[in-house]
């Protein structure tokens, strides 16, 4: 049983991600947390902190939020091993992939894709994940689509409508948008927050992007776009055109895109209220696993877009839910510093979800840092600081992990 009140003392290096105070003030040293039911109820210096029914010592480790992982695709079913085998021998990665795993996902039954769906979020979570968004994307027509998310709805944190992946074998293109924008978001319009749209050579073009971004605007859904992936092209426009919360990969951006990105975050600063604009969601295991160039976060960080990284876990581009690996590489390869990149897994994941406020808005409390009121999301390194995260990369440094308020690892 969940005790009521818990005291995490003796953390060596506590990342807080709470800019409230300035970046600096964020990091504290010899830091203790008391968690009260699913909040935090205290933090500060080990010598100040208060008695509680329970007490922890992380015996001088560091301690961070834990990940926000803002885009996965965890309802499928199937493998797709002998293409990612094809890629490394010299293929290169096309969206009609998808299909392969939209045949899957349909002759699962419910019960076998809940329960792949379990063991992914769970496998998530022993790496430190404390908070996900998934989509739906793998069914394709009204019925499956459906399906997926409600059993996403079941699991996830957050879920994300992205009927517009693929078009499926067998449909004219712009019958199938048209299918998206009507009775298919109608279907899956009670368990979804967001809606998202592939725009990109082989899945939808620009004007098709539009109409679906349209349709579940006007539906009350907030919106985020799969865009600038495998080349050029209109994704990160209409993202910020229909003021999307995020457009993700952003492999290819032109000088334009990053000034547009940038132009929708004036008068926003971290620790300051404000309307935030459109994050940029870079996915650097996906990046690896399609020999694409990484996505030049420092570029985008260099122009004032906030960045957030996240796993995008799928059985295509990026079988892997592992943020700590997202967070090296970032370090490593893509010129972010240390702390850049954990508040990119973190805040910028929680910035991409509009789940980065204090507020207890429908019982939902901030995640993605740790202060007063936000949701009780801690792990605890096998390491003295954040540093080592990139440091020793590969090696098993997650350690304790809460999740508001639960012990999950
Ligand atoms: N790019 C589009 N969708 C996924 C890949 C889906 C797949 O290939 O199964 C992605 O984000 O990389
Ligand atoms: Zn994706």
């Amino acid at each position: 049983m969940t005790p009521a009140s818990t005291l995490i003392t003796n953390i060596g290096e506590l990342s807080t991600q709470d800019y409230a105070q300035g970046p600096e003030a964020s990091v504290l040293r010899d830091a203790a947390v008391v968690f009260e039911g699913e909040r935090i109820s205290w933090i500060g210096a080990a010598a100040d902190a208060p008695a509680a029914d329970e007490t922890m010592d992380a015996g001088g480790r560091a301690g961070l939020p834990g990940w926000v992982d803002s885009h996965t695709h965890l309802v499928f079913a199937g493998d797709r091993s002998a293409e990612f085998e094809a890629r490394m021998a010299g293929e290169s990665y096309a969206a009609g992939g998808i299909a392969v795993t939209t045949a899957a996902t349909r002759a699962a039954s419910d019960y076998d894709l809940t329960r792949l769906l379990l063991a992914r979020v769970a496998e998530a979570a022993a790496g430190g994940t404390t908070y996900l968004e998934t989509k739906t994307g793998y069914g394709l027509n009204v019925q499956e689509e459906q399906r997926s998310a409600r059993i996403a709805s079941t699991v996830a944190d957050q879920v994300t409508f992205l009927g517009a992946h693929l078009v499926p074998d067998g449909m004219d293109a712009e019958e199938y948008t048209d299918l998206v924008c009507t009775a298919m978001l109608t279907a899956v319009r009670p368990y979804v927050q967001w809606a998202d749209v592939f725009c990109e050579q082989g899945a939808f073009t620009a004007e098709q992007s539009r109409r679906v971004l349209a349709a579940c605007r006007k539906a009350g859904l907030g919106l985020r776009v799969h865009g600038n992936q495998l080349g050029y092209g209109a994704g990160v426009a209409l993202a910020v055109e229909f003021g999307a919360a995020s457009v993700d990969h952003v492999n290819y951006l032109s000088d334009d895109d990053v000034a547009a990105l940038a132009g929708t975050w004036t008068g926003w600063g971290p620790g300051r209220s404000g309307t935030p604009g459109t994050v940029a969601t870079c996915l650097p295991a996906c990046d690896l696993s399609t020999r694409a160039p990484l996505a030049d976060a420092r570029r985008l960080l260099d122009a004032g877009v906030p960045v957030a990284l996240a796993s995008n876990c799928n059985p295509g581009t990026s079988y892997t839910s592992s943020m700590t690996f997202c967070v090296a590489t970032a370090v490593l390869q893509m010129g972010l510093t240390v702390q850049e990149a954990v508040r990119a897994a973190t805040f910028g994941g929680a910035l991409a979800l509009r789940v980065h406020t204090g507020e207890d808005r429908d019982g939902q409390r901030a995640v993605g840092s740790l202060a007063v009121g936000h949701r009780a999301d801690l792990q605890l390194l096998n390491a003295p600081s954040a540093a080592h995260l990139a440091y020793r990369p590969g090696m098993p440094l997650t350690g304790s992990v809460w999740r508001a308020g639960v012990r999950v690892r």
